[in-house]
């Protein structure tokens, strides 16, 4: 009777044990939960975003025979929305509303994207705002990716394409300086993808004084990402197994790609990507030019410039500012320069950057080579000429 009792007692108990745990998941669930409806939607600006197809006129005379070759613009903007939208830029947890700008010519096909956008169902996505309007666009935005601009057409000279666009960043400095949500102008991100990209973003940074200098930035994320993918095609190894490469400088063909300080991950530890190639010709040559020219690259074989790649390194870029870099990486950022390096300061120069807290810091203390130094003055050169043009654009 007795034993039979202390079982009685012991089933209460392990009852009472498992219905607490059950009970406690059940508020921890419910406290997740609670955290996930909590999160504010965060805002995100697009220009450039229509994904639109022109028909190209080649030939007046053969007018017929051109009708179906296409030239695609917002062509980036296509492929970089849903991928905001799938939370690849600022991660799976976090609710976004997308604002996409375009000009009026582009407007019924910013249209199509916004149905497609609804259409795809996006979990993440809590709105979506498609207008040709720069004040409508800028309103309570929080990041801004730029690809919005003018690209450069046959016959015309590299100061008409400047002169294009630097009065498009003009304006749109204007429009985010007064209309973007605080957070903008006191903490958060603004990435410049648009070519120029460096000199579009001095621009921004010049006439949008509220934003502080720090929150400008531009896209030199695709350059880093190609120079690792051209180590881990030479060393045959992952991409994820190489890390540190450098942009430095203009997002041109100045820009100096540098692995002096990359390392790859073997299985007796770190090496230095020099020591792994062991072919200094090879990175000290084609490398670079392969890297600096990669974009043309991608140009002459699809016939439009590179959007899917272009569209994840901005992910990648607002991902590693937002949330931190790894630790023991850095990555290519286009910021302002505070003098680094021997840097001109205020220009808009790629440096190596860190990213924690949503802040930015330029890797400090680096040794540089002569073989550098001079590659990292001549990308800054072209950086102050580009400066002197695009002024000479605005008056
Ligand atoms: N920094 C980087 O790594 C890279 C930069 N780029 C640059 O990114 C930009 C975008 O590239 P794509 O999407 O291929 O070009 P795209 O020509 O396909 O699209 C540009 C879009 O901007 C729109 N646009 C023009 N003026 C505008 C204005 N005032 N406001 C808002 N939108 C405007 C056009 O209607 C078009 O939809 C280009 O300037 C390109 O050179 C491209 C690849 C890499
Ligand atoms: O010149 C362009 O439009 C393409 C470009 O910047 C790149 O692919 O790096």
């Amino acid at each position: 009777m007795e034993m039979e009792q202390e079982h009685v007692i012991l089933l209460q108990k392990i009852l009472v044990v498992l219905f607490s745990v059950a009970l406690f998941w059940k508020i921890i669930k419910h406290m997740c939960g609670l955290l996930n409806i909590e999160k504010e939607p965060v805002t995100v600006l697009v220009t450039g975003a229509a994904g639109k197809l022109e028909p190209i006129i080649i030939n007046i005379k053969f007018v017929c025979s051109s009708i179906g070759r296409f030239s695609a613009t917002g062509q980036i903007g296509y492929a970089l929305v849903p991928m905001i939208a799938r939370g690849l830029m600022l991660g799976p947890e976090q609710p976004v509303i997308i604002h996409m700008l375009d000009i009026e010519l582009a407007a019924e096909a910013l249209n199509g994207v916004k149905m497609e956008l609804i259409d795809a169902a996006f979990p993440l996505l809590k709105g979506v705002v498609a207008t040709t309007d720069v004040t409508e666009a800028c309103q309570g935005v929080n990041i801004a990716v730029m690809l919005g601009g003018f690209p450069r057409k046959e016959g015309m000279e590299r100061k008409d394409v400047m002169s294009k666009n630097v009065a498009i960043y003009k304006a749109q400095a204007s429009a985010l300086d007064q209309h973007a949500a605080p957070d903008c102008k006191a903490r958060k991100e603004v990435l410049v993808v648009a070519n120029p990209a460096n000199t579009n973003a001095l621009i921004l940074k010049e006439f949008a004084p509220s934003i502080p200098d720090k929150n400008i930035t531009c896209l030199t994320r695709l350059d880093h990402n190609r120079a690792l993918g051209q180590i881990s095609e030479k060393l045959n190894v992952h991409v994820s197994e190489v890390k540190n490469v450098i942009i430095w400088g203009n997002h041109s063909s100045t820009q100096y790609p540098d692995v002096n300080h990359a390392t790859v991950k073997t299985a007796n530890g770190e090496r230095p990507v020099r020591v792994a190639i062991a072919n200094d010709n090879w990175l000290n040559t084609e490398f670079i030019t392969t890297v600096q020219q990669r974009g043309a690259a991608i140009i002459k074989a699809r016939k439009l410039s590179s959007a899917l790649s272009a569209a994840s390194a901005a992910c990648d870029h607002i991902r590693d500012w937002v949330l931190g870099t790894p630790k023991g990486t850095w990555v290519s950022m286009g910021v302002c320069s505070e003098g680094s390096y021997g840097i001109k300061a205020g220009i808009i120069y790629s440096f190596p950057v860190t990213c924690e807290k949503g802040e930015w810091s330029i890797v400090k203390g680096l040794k540089i080579d002569q073989l550098s130094r001079e590659k990292m003055d001549a990308t800054a050169r072209e950086l102050m000429e580009e400066k002197t043009l695009a002024y000479s654009c605005l008056h």
